[in-house]
């Protein structure tokens, strides 16, 4: 059983489940009470119990198709809500069908979930009240103490389900908030607040393979100098400056990561190499620019990047590869240099 990945995905399926549920008990109950209602000659309570086992197949092949069931899960708690009312007016047999609205109206709400659900039940405890209390002369005879029973017990019966839907919608949002946010912490850099390899990688893996991309990688110049003289925390200062450079230079679809160290990765889409090389050598020059102040002292930094083409998502590994072979000459070549493929 698969219930997806997202709290929507894993609502949806549950109320799929649920439907399904109604359609393997409730197509079975209905369609025995059905041919005992007939046999009975009870002829309406038949056709009407009929009825709801049709649709219960109707609904069953609807939910194999659709993508989102809550339309239909809608459709069916508002025909179960109208069979509520129905065993309530008629009695069903000698008076029971009262007791079977109190299945029904649990699945009427289960189906639908709280919000929706506290309407339909609302207006099932309305009907139930009214149609029990009103002294209607087309309702089932139930005795007075009947009445009073069944109403007591279908209000509190209404009242525990919806607070135990209510309880669970809550306890599951706060379960999903706490599991995204674990997510979120174990794919970001919390100095920097970028990627790291973990969320680099799961953000690579869920793009389309078909997405061409530029891949940068980017190495701080001699940082060891730059904690030995000013001790971790101004290095830590230098590598801040330069991930909120990266964060500012690239657009929203690119992936800006801090992948180890003193080392940073961009995946840069709707690029080519050229125009990547000449965004990397601009972050390269304002970089360079930049004045840190530690200890009343000036200092700048700089850095080496390498660049290399990937076709594909699956290439990524390769062209990381590539890219470092670059960084490798960029530093050879005395450092603060962008060096390409091209
Ligand atoms: N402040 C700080 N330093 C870090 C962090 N992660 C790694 N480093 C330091 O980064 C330095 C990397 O040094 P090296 O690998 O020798 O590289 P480099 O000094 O930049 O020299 P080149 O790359 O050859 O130019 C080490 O001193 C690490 O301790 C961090 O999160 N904060």
């Amino acid at each position: 059983m698969n219930f997806g990945n997202t709290p929507r995905q894993i609502e949806n399926e549950r109320k799929r489940i649920l439907i399904y549920t109604f359609v393997i008990f409730g197509s079975t109950f209905l369609s025995t009470f059905a041919v005992t209602s007939f046999l009975a000659e009870r002829y309406q309570l038949g056709f009407i119990l009929s009825f709801f086992f049709v649709i219960a197949l109707i609904a069953a092949k609807a939910t194999k198709k659709a993508r989102h069931v809550q339309p239909i899960a809608i459709s069916l708690s508002s025909l179960l809500l109208l069979l509520s009312i129905y065993l309530l007016l008629g009695g069903g047999a000698e008076g029971t069908g009262a007791y079977w609205t109190y299945s029904v109206s649990i699945f009427m709400v289960l189906m639908v979930g709280p919000h929706i659900g506290s309407i339909f039940m609302a207006l099932y405890m309305v009907a139930n009240f009214m149609l029990l209390f009103g002294n209607f002369e087309f309702i089932y005879p139930y005795t007075d103490v009947e009445s009073k029973r069944i109403v007591i017990s279908s209000f509190s019966l209404g009242g525990l389900i919806l607070m135990s839907e209510w309880v669970r919608v809550h306890s599951y949002g706060a379960i999903s908030k706490a599991s995204e946010d674990h997510r979120q912490l174990a794919n970001t850099d919390p100095l920097t607040g970028l990627q790291n390899r973990l969320g680099t990688k799961s953000l690579i893996e869920a793009k389309e393979t078909c997405n061409a991309a530029i891949v940068a990688l980017l190495d701080i110049d001699h940082f060891k100098t730059v904690n030995d003289a000013h001790g971790h925390d101004a290095g830590d200062i230098v590598l801040k400056k330069l991930a909120n450079l990266l964060k500012k230079h690239t657009k929203g679809g690119d992936i800006t990561a801090r992948w180890g160290g003193e080392e940073f990765l961009l995946v840069l889409y709707d690029t080519n190499l050229c125009s990547a090389e000449r965004l990397v050598q601009k972050i390269n020059h304002e970089f360079a620019q930049y004045r840190f102040t530690f200890n009343h002292q000036e200092q700048t930094a700089s850095f080496s990047a390498g660049l290399a083409t990937m076709e594909d998502s699956k290439q990524f590994e390769s062209a990381v590869s590539i890219a470092d072979k670059c960084l490798y000459k960029a530093k050879n070549n005395g450092r603060n240099k962008v060096v390409s493929t091209l």
